[in-house]
């Protein structure tokens, strides 16, 4: 029998041109994690969406299930308006439990044309299941299984229980944002936190080669390929940060390489998202964490753009954002042992609780502009894929 994956999506809030906008967006992403499966398209009926299945069960559910915007999936039986066929697709439904139980069979008809009322669909194919199977018997308040039956203008669905997904809002929905993204815990699992609330995220990466070597670099790709499952793709800009960090250190009190360095950071990023047509920026800081990451660090560092600093881990704790990390699958290519550039310029005694003007001062031996046209010329760009 024909089977096919549907799911369930949307915000109950989401009305009018919103929900357009939220299903067109998500069409696209879930057309770009198959992308890689030739023979799956997407099919769009009535508020839903349908991947028909071939043999690739599993691979299509491990793709589908992660898609920001998704509430939950299942694997369905489609048959035609016909009573005949939808109790033999129940029957089917219920044989693949090895042991018996108990059962319930559920039935919606949001296509009234279908002639009989839901009670008496649900009646007949609990009966057609109960003299065909041995077992089973029939609980309505607490079952093993129940049978759903779904009777829709497009067809008719039968199924045995959903898989829940990550909800959110499908990427891109809510516009795109810089993530600043390092080799670290924290920044991927904030970007994954911003694509939850639709945002598309655009990956920038300070790379310091030779200090920092070309596996950090891999690393951060591979990152930004994991958090691509969860919306379709992302576009990394690999930033050649090591003359900044070089003029930096030659030029600039000790006790403030990191202020300045994220300074600039920020500048870059600032420039990147008018290139992009980005709104917000986003990064992994989390108050009080480490010292450059005080509230003091957060607002003399914030001082040089005025575009939004979306901050999503702000207020978690280390274990949270590590939970985090597991769940989402980054936390095991983070903790890999390969340097990052902020790591190898921590002075011993950085500034906790920087003050702007002793900054600005200390920063304006350096020719900002140059710099960061020198940085940007050296730069790539690699669009990032999932598996
Ligand atoms: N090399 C880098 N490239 C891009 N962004 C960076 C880089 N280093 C730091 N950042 C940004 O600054 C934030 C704070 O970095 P920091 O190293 O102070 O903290 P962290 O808690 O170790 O963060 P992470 O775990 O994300 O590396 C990061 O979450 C990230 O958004």
């Amino acid at each position: 029998m024909e089977q096919t994956l549907l799911i369930r999506f949307g915000e109950i809030s989401l009305k009018g041109k919103n929900r357009r906008e939220f299903e067109r967006k998500l069409l696209k992403n879930l057309k770009n994690v198959l992308g890689g499966i030739a023979s799956n398209r997407v099919e769009t009926a009535y508020g839903r969406m349908y991947v028909p299945i071939k043999d690739d069960v599993d691979t299509v559910i491990q793709r589908v299930r992660k898609v920001f915007g998704i509430v939950s999936v299942s694997v369905a039986a489609v048959t035609l308006q016909d009573l005949a066929q939808i109790k033999q697709a129940a029957l089917e439904q219920l044989e693949g439990y090895a042991d018996g139980g108990t059962f319930k069979v559920e039935t919606k008809r949001p296509d009234k044309r279908f002639p009989m009322q839901s009670p008496e669909i649900s009646k007949e194919v609990g009966a057609h299941l109960l003299d065909n199977t041995t077992g089973w018997s029939v609980d309505v308040h607490q079952p093993d299984v129940t049978v759903m039956v779904e009777v829709r203008r497009e067809g008719v669905y039968v199924y045995t229980g959903k898989i829940p997904c990550n909800g959110g809002l499908p990427v891109g929905s809510t516009g795109r944002g810089v993530l600043l993204l390092s080799g670290g815990i924290d920044s991927p699992v904030a970007g994954w936190l911003g694509m939850k609330r639709g945002l598309e995220i655009v990956g920038l990466h300070f790379h310091s080669f030779p200090f920092t070597s070309e596996r950090s670099k891999e690393k951060v790709i591979d990152l930004a390929r994991i958090i691509s499952a969860y919306g379709g793709r992302v576009k990394l800009h690999i930033n050649h940060f090591t003359d900044i960090q070089k003029a930096i250190r030659q030029n600039c009190p000790e006790e403030f390489y990191v202020t300045i360095m994220r300074r600039m950071m920020f500048r870059i990023a600032d420039r990147i998202a008018k290139e992009e047509g980005a709104l917000a920026l986003v990064t992994g800081e989390n108050l009080g964490q480490v010292a450059s990451q005080t509230l003091e660090s957060m607002g003399v560092i914030n001082e040089v753009t005025k575009i939004p600093v979306l901050r999503p881990l702000v207020t978690f704790d280390k274990q949270e954002i590590m939970d985090y990390a597991r769940q989402i699958d980054t936390y095991e290519t983070s903790i890999l042992p390969y340097e990052d550039c902020c790591t190898l310029f921590m002075p011993k005694h950085p500034a906790t609780r920087p003050k702007l003007g002793p900054v600005q001062k200390a920063e304006s031996v350096l020719d900002i502009e140059a710099l960061i046209q020198g940085s940007l010329e050296k730069s790539e760009v690699v669009i990032v894929k999932p598996d």
